[in-house]
């Protein structure tokens, strides 16, 4: 059963005004943040400084790039889970996408894009890497939230020092006849925290606690921020891991871009969120010793951190 009351998700505006560091709106957004995390693990974000004009370049670029042939979207190579180029997959034949790593990086983006287009496009160039930048600034804004309400103050710079990013960029095809209009299966996200956009179809859905599929209405200045298994473990398990999934249900489509946040080094609950009450649940862990971990059972693997750290 899944639901459009997307309305249960909290709707939180980042405006210029709430992220001024030190006034009460900042702290008081700061605590709706992990409010929100805590209870959905989940909320929409939206962004003033994002214009609808940069979503629109960004999609028509993600089109582009999409309708280049398969001998040069194959030539996006990477050893990294989720990046490169992916496709065909047999249980979700629709899915198919192309990732960056570090995409705010000029170099970067430059990069991924001679490759796709040895002749150059800098208007796509240009148009992903302020993107990818605007992207990992709110990435950062929510962690520096998040640090704010549980008040840890060196979790923010830590977390900057350590972390990496991958930009990915996602396509679903609209079914065939007799085809499953599965675009992505039910899972929890094994990076740290995602960051996802979506063009104007429908078709991403989360699972709240209560077991609902909620489906999220897309509109181009507002993301949805989603917590990963080791944010969670990271919180000592109060921030939750919402199971989500894609499924096309219409006849266009849809395209969706995501900011992954990863940890290069170990992942540990503060001493902070230890005590009476809450007794410590995960032993420190290695992000990138995670991810080896989880190709294993694949993406869909449900609670790996717990498996992996669980106390
Ligand atoms: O494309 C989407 O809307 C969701 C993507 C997602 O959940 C993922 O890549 O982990
Ligand atoms: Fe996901």
């Amino acid at each position: 059963m899944c639901s459009n009351v997307q309305s249960k998700i909290p709707i939180l505006e980042f405006s210029k005004e709430n992220l001024n560091p030190g006034t009460n709106s900042s702290l008081s957004i700061s605590h709706s943040v992990r409010g929100a995390l805590e209870s959905y693990g989940c909320f929409i974000a939206v962004y003033e400084k994002f214009t609808s004009d940069l979503h629109d370049e960004m999609f028509k670029s993600a089109k582009e790039l999409f309708d280049l042939p398969m001998e040069a979207k194959v030539k996006n190579k990477s050893n990294f889970a989720g990046s490169g180029y992916g496709g065909n997959f047999s249980t979700m034949p629709l899915f198919e996408y192309l990732g960056i790593e570090n995409g705010a990086n000029l170099e970067a983006t430059k990069n991924f894009t001679n490759i796709m287009w040895p002749d150059g496009n800098d208007s796509f160039c240009g148009t992903a890497h302020s993107y990818c930048k605007l992207l990992l600034e709110l990435d950062h804004t929510v962690i520096q939230m998040v640090a704010n309400s549980y008040e840890l103050e060196n979790f923010y710079n830590s977390f900057i020092e350590s972390s990496f990013y991958l930009t990915r960029f996602m396509k679903y095809r609209v079914p065939k006849e007799d085809e499953i209009n599965i675009g992505l299966l039910p899972h929890t996200d094994k990076n740290f925290m995602s960051i996802i956009h979506t063009n104007h179809v429908r078709g991403l859905e989360i699972e709240t606690r209560a077991g609902e599929w909620i489906d999220l209405q897309p509109s181009p200045s507002t993301f949805l921020v989603i917590a990963g298994e080791p944010m969670m473990a990271w919180s000592n398990g109060r921030i939750h891991a919402p199971l989500h999934r894609v499924v096309i249900r219409g006849k266009e489509e849809k395209y969706s871009i995501g900011n992954f946040s990863l940890i290069n080094g170990t992942v540990q609950v503060p001493e902070k969120l230890v005590n009476g009450e809450n007794q410590l649940k995960f032993k420190p862990f290695s992000h990138p010793a995670f991810l080896e971990y989880c190709k294993q059972g694949g993406p869909t693997m449900e609670s790996a951190i717990k498996s992996f750290s669980g106390i």
